[in-house]
């Protein structure tokens, strides 16, 4: 781990999305472009912004994946919390950056962040046999400060909450929450939701260390 890494509580990263055919056809100009070797980004001629991560047009979804979310992955594998999401204006790559959308069906490259990081933890149970996991999966959207059960869409919008525990954390939602086995169990609850604008997944972990030696 980078020294000073742990005292930097929130990262952010910046991905710049390839012109889309029809906005190349319409001849769209890109605004915005990287200063090579550097964490930096330039919009327009000369307004300079600096960020934790940057990724270019050419940025595959393994990069995004390995550079910003694996160490996510592995402290929360650790007993940690992690929170990702993403967030931009409409067309921007949320989705396919998050990998929200048609999640079975997509390609092994084309995977966004939550197929890989539910993978990985799955992966990473497989090779711990004595470590007690239960996971837990909620999938809402959070639309016009309201929120939306994606994996329960019946559910009104009014039953669910974002709250604070006794210790002032935030992050408990009312929202259903299936224990899941496996991959294959995650992706099956998946393939009823919609395609969302915004997604948030918390995947949550109860550790038992007493079978720890
Ligand atoms: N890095 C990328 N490489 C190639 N295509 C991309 C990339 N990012 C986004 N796209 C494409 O750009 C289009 C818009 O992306 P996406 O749907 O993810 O945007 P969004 O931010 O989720 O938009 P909205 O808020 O309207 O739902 C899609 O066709 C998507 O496949």
């Amino acid at each position: 781990m980078e020294s000073g890494m742990e005292e930097i509580p929130v990262k952010v990263a910046v991905r710049i999305r390839p012109l889309l055919s029809k906005e190349v056809l319409h001849n769209h100009q890109v605004c915005v472009r990287l200063v090579p070797n550097t964490q930096q980004i330039i919009i327009g001629k000369d307004r300079v912004f600096t960020f934790d991560f940057v990724f270019g047009k050419n940025s595959t979804q393994e990069e995004v994946y390995t550079v910003c979310i694996k160490p996510l992955l592995v402290s929360l594998t650790e007993g940690y919390n992690a929170t990702v999401f993403a967030y931009g204006q409409t067309g921007s790559g949320k989705t396919y950056t998050i990998g929200g959308g048609h999640i079975a069906s997509v390609s092994e490259d084309e995977k966004g962040i939550i197929p890989r990081a539910i993978q990985e933890l799955f992966q990473h149970i497989s090779e711990n046999h004595d470590i007690d996991f239960h996971v837990k999966v909620s999938y809402i959207e959070v639309y016009k400060e309201e929120l939306r059960d994606l994996l329960e869409l019946e559910t009104s919008v009014k039953e669910l909450h974002i709250r604070e525990d006794e210790k002032g954390n935030t992050g408990r939602i009312s929202a259903l929450k299936s224990g899941v086995l496996d991959f294959s169990c995650v992706l099956k609850l998946f393939l009823p939701s919609l395609e969302i604008a915004y997604s948030l997944l918390i995947l949550e972990k109860k550790l038992n260390f007493q079978n720890i030696n």
